[in-house]
């Protein structure tokens, strides 16, 4: 497609459209993906059942006939210890202040508690941002323990925003698929009238070079329970059709570097022998196929990046 064709309508759309951004907060494992897949319909950002994955400012867009919704995915505010997570709260801070409406997503099956508490103080702080509360992985819970959480989410509506508490309030389940369009709904309604911000068809504006790095990192961290997801950052060094393949037949070399902090966290990635890095490689290979629709060779390296954590220049490096 040439990037005429690209280009945005600028008439044609329904008179009432609305489009602009939004985007779901809430602790680390509140379902901000999982629920961030739900509406756009495709794996964008990755999940896992380990905390503080999602790394990158990641967008999936949600067409429908009446409004366009982007959705920034935000990695989880947290209180900052390392200079990293000082970044991704400065990224956080940024973004939500830019979107039309947030998300705050607080899971149906646990207590709020200071972590919450901590989001909600600081999102009080927007001027009058819409803010919805959204109590995450609702099939959790039965009715009543559902009623009482909403009634929870309601004072601290009122404890932290004033009187009229959160714009709105909706149960709801990613992965039951329950109350996703409302979600989308109430999204919708709080965002301005306006034209499609994106050529339709169009699921995420992340360069695939990120999403392919995403879904390395995912294979990576699968089935690891120490302390990897903080010390893994995935580079896609560069993605190249290997020369001289029929049209039918083509191939798609990449080459990647995983950097880690210690060389006990390299041993574990590469496991006995290469074999654990050879199952990294297969797994990720096949959503990269299935992204990119076409073979690829993936050429994964390992390397110890001493304390990228918290040295600048290296999460320059890095994209943070
Ligand atoms: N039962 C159930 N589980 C859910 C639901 N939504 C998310 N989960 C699970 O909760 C875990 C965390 O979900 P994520 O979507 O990765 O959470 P997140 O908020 O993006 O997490 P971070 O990236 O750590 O900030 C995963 O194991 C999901 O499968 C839901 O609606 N129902």
């Amino acid at each position: 497609m040439s990037d005429n064709e690209k280009m945005m309508p600028t008439s044609g759309w329904p008179e009432n459209f609305r489009s602009g951004f939004t985007s779901f907060v809430g602790r680390p494992n509140a379902g901000k993906s999982t629920l961030t897949n739900a509406l756009v319909g495709q794996k964008v950002a990755i999940t896992s059942a380990k905390p503080q994955t999602t790394r990158h400012t990641i967008r999936g867009i949600v067409h429908r006939e009446d409004a366009q919704l982007i959705l920034v995915d935000t990695p989880g505010l947290h209180r900052p210890r390392t200079l990293l997570g000082q970044r991704l709260n400065d990224l956080v801070a940024q973004t939500l202040s830019e979107v039309d409406a947030i998300g705050f997503c607080l899971p149906a099956n646990e207590k709020i508690g200071p972590g919450d508490r901590f989001i909600a103080t600081q999102l009080a702080q927007l001027q009058r941002k819409p803010i919805i509360a959204l109590v995450t992985k609702a099939d959790l819970v039965d009715r009543e323990q559902l009623a009482a959480q909403l009634m929870s989410v309601a004072e601290l509506g009122v404890e932290q925003f004033g009187e009229d508490g959160f714009a709105a309030i909706i149960p709801v389940s990613a992965v039951k698929e329950f109350q996703v369009q409302e979600v989308a709904n109430v999204l919708v309604e709080h965002l301005p009238k306006g034209p499609p911000l994106y050529p339709d068809g169009e699921l995420t504006d992340e360069p695939e070079l990120k999403m392919v790095a995403e879904l390395i990192r995912e294979a990576a961290l699968e089935g690891v329970h120490d302390e990897l997801p903080h010390s893994l950052a995935v580079v896609v060094e560069e993605m190249i059709p290997r020369e001289g393949r029929s049209e039918d037949k083509q191939l798609i070399d990449i080459h990647v570097s995983l950097f880690v902090e210690r060389s006990s966290q390299k041993a574990i990635i590469i496991g006995k022998g290469g074999s654990r890095l050879r199952e990294v490689g297969s797994n990720a290979r096949q959503g990269i196929e299935k992204l990119l629709g076409t073979k690829v060779f993936l050429d994964l390296h390992v390397k110890v990046a001493k304390d990228w954590q918290r040295d600048p220049k290296q999460l320059g490096r890095l994209g943070f």
